[in-house]
């Protein structure tokens, strides 16, 4: 096959792994730097241009796109859906999971364990979104963060007002969240491919750290992850409609809880903690199911 994937920095770890595995079983994988691209969309043929030229017709399209080039981003692949390549995650499904808001509301749509949340645009009384999660210790996040910088715990009632009062001020949107003490410090990472978790990880934050992110000082190690736990992965994941998704979840005393879905996950920390070729397993998953015009979407669904 001949496949492509949109990617900023081809040096990447993950990046160089999906090439790596596509070359192993004989495809081809450009990679091409997703703001290079420009497209023609006035024509009735959609047009991709790269480096003065046009693109050739791919089997399949691999989005490796960036939290902060979403946009933009979603609009490159949105033209591989309109000319009927198979994407390996939808832009519509990835537009769902890169928006916390629309992302838990989903997943609360369809009864997956979530921890209590609220949402508020400026509130006018901090303290009634603070009770509406069940009073403090709660968890404060910004709506567009990611490697957990902008994920706050705040102990106090009084802390927590005056950092919804902040972030309200400056006119910032923020979820505000139970805290779950029990999880102590770490998450387990599902790695969904095709409706099937091929790889789990446990992570655990360092000491004093609620946060359990690797870019935080997390550390990782293979998780003996229970059914109940891969199916809500898996749930997670079709509800969102992503074929590869890295879903993130803490241990509660009322089962597990998804905190995150994310559509492009990594895949340094979760292959060297398991040794899961996660690289194969997403390049023969487009081998399965890669065709032309199997997209769903074809960039035009909501
Ligand atoms: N409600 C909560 N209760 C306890 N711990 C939490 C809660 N929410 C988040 N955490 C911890 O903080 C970490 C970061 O939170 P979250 O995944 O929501 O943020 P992020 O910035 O989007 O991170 P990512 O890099 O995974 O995109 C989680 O992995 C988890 O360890
Ligand atoms: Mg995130
Ligand atoms: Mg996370």
């Amino acid at each position: 096959m001949r496949l492509a994937m949109l990617a900023r920095n081809a040096g990447l770890y993950s990046h160089q792994r999906l090439v790596e595995a596509a070359e192993a079983r004989g495809h081809t994988l450009d990679v091409i730097n997703t703001l290079h691209v420009h497209m023609n969309i006035t024509s009735n043929r959609p047009v991709l241009r790269y480096g003065g030229k046009s693109l050739p017709l791919y089997d399949a399209v691999i989005p490796r796109i960036g939290a902060s080039i979403t946009h933009y981003g979603l609009a490159v692949l949105r033209q591989f859906e309109m000319q009927g390549v198979f994407p390996l995650n939808e832009s519509v499904a990835i537009g769902r999971a890169r928006d916390k808001l629309r992302a838990l509301q989903l997943l609360a749509r369809a009864g997956i364990g979530l921890p209590v949340t609220a949402f508020a645009h400026g509130p006018r009384k901090a303290e009634d979104v603070i009770k509406e999660v069940g009073g403090t210790p709660v968890v404060i996040k910004l709506v567009e963060g990611t490697q957990g910088m902008g994920v706050i715990l705040a102990e106090t009632e009084a802390s927590a007002k005056s950092i919804v009062e902040a972030f309200s001020a400056a006119n910032i949107n923020i979820l505000v969240q139970e805290y779950i003490a029990e999880a102590e410090g770490r998450d387990v990472r599902a790695l969904v491919v095709g409706g099937r978790v091929v790889a789990a990880m446990e992570r655990v934050g360092k000491t004093g750290e609620f946060r359990s992110n690797l870019h935080r000082g997390g550390i990782t190690a293979e998780a003996n992850i229970t059914e109940e736990e891969q199916s809500t992965a898996v749930h997670a994941a079709s509800v969102l409609g992503l074929n590869v998704a890295g879903v993130d979840m803490l241990r509660s005393n009322r089962g597990p809880m998804v905190v995150e879905v994310n559509a492009s996950p990594g895949l340094k920390g979760i292959e060297r903690a398991t040794n899961v070729d996660v690289a194969g397993e997403i390049i023969a998953f487009i081998e399965a199911s890669a065709a032309h015009g199997a997209t769903e979407t074809k960039g035009q669904k909501g």
